[in-house]
C-alpha cells in the first residue's frame, strides 16, 4: 500500500510516456538526419531563444525556495545560445515572436514557481532540464548522421548541461524524501510540463503551418497589410 505521497517510480512512467513521443517527433528526428527546413531552425531557435530567457529566471526564483544545501553552487545560468548557434538560425529569426504554445508553457512554469513549493517549482523546471539531455544522449546513441546537427546534440550531451541534469534529478529526489502528504497535483504539474514539451517540438517542425506562413510572407510583399503573424515581415 501506498502512503499517498508521490513517489520516484510515478515520475519515471511520465517521463518515459512523454519521451518516447517527443523522440518521434520530427523535429528531434530532423536534428540527427539535417532533414529541417531553414523555417523550423528559425522559428524553434526564436522561441527556444524566449523560452530559455524566462526559464532561467523562474529557476533562479526556484533556488531561493530550496533549503540552503540543495542549491546548486555551479552558475544557474547557462543561456544555450551554443545550442541555438547549432542549429544554424538566419538572422531571420530574430523577427518572430513568441508563440501561444511558449507564452503557454512559460504560464504554466510561472503560475507553479509563484506557489511557493520548491518541490513543486522544481517539478514544473525538471522535463525542460532533464528531456533535453535525454534527447541528446539518445541521438548521440542512435548516431548522428553527416548532415544532422552534431553541435546541437554535442551540446546537449556535455559535462556542463549534463551536470545541470543530475543535480535536477538529485534535488527533486531529496525533497520527495523529505515530502509531506500535500495537497498539491505534483504528478499533474510534471506531466504537464512534459505535454508542453512536446507541443514545443511539434509547433516547431508544423509543415502545415510552415507553409502557411511562407505563403503569407510571399503575400506580404504584394500586400503590405498582410503580414506573417510569425514574423512580422
Ligand atoms: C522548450 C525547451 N525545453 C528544454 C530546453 C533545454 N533546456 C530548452 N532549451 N527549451
Amino acid at each position: 500500500m501506498g502512503d499517498g505521497r508521490m513517489k520516484q517510480t510515478e515520475l519515471e512512467q511520465i517521463q518515459t510516456k512523454w519521451l518516447t513521443e517527443i523522440m518521434a517527433t520530427p523535429f528531434v528526428q530532423g536534428i540527427r538526419t539535417g532533414d529541417l527546413s531553414q523555417a523550423s531552425r528559425d522559428y524553434y531557435v526564436a522561441q527556444d531563444a524566449h523560452y530559455v530567457g524566462h526559464f532561467e529566471a523562474l529557476l533562479a526564483q526556484t533556488m531561493q525556495q530550496l533549503p540552503p544545501t540543495l542549491r546548486r553552487r555551479a552558475a544557474v545560468t547557462a543561456d544555450e545560445a551554443d545550442a541555438h548557434l547549432g542549429l544554424q538560425p538566419s538572422e531571420r529569426y530574430h523577427q518572430i515572436d513568441p508563440a501561444p504554445h511558449n507564452l503557454a508553457y512559460l504560464a504554466h512554469l510561472d503560475q507553479t514557481v509563484q506557489l511557493g513549493d520548491p518541490l513543486a517549482s522544481m517539478l514544473a523546471l525538471l522535463p525542460c532540464t532533464e528531456s533535453y539531455g535525454l534527447i541528446a544522449q539518445k541521438l548521440a546513441q542512435a548516431g548522428v548522421a553527416p548532415g544532422g546537427y552534431t553541435d546541437w546534440v554535442a551540446y546537449y550531451v556535455g559535462d556542463a548541461y549534463q551536470s545541470a541534469v543530475t543535480w535536477s534529478g538529485a534535488t527533486v529526489a531529496q525533497l520527495l524524501q523529505q515530502s509531506q502528504l500535500a495537497t498539491i497535483d505534483y504528478a499533474g504539474i510534471y506531466a504537464t510540463s512534459y505535454q508542453h514539451e512536446l507541443t514545443f517540438l511539434q509547433m516547431a517542425e508544423n509543415q502545415l503551418l510552415n507553409k502557411i506562413f511562407h505563403a503569407t510572407i510571399k503575400l506580404s510583399c504584394e500586400v503590405p497589410v498582410r503580414r506573417c503573424l510569425i514574423c512580422r515581415l
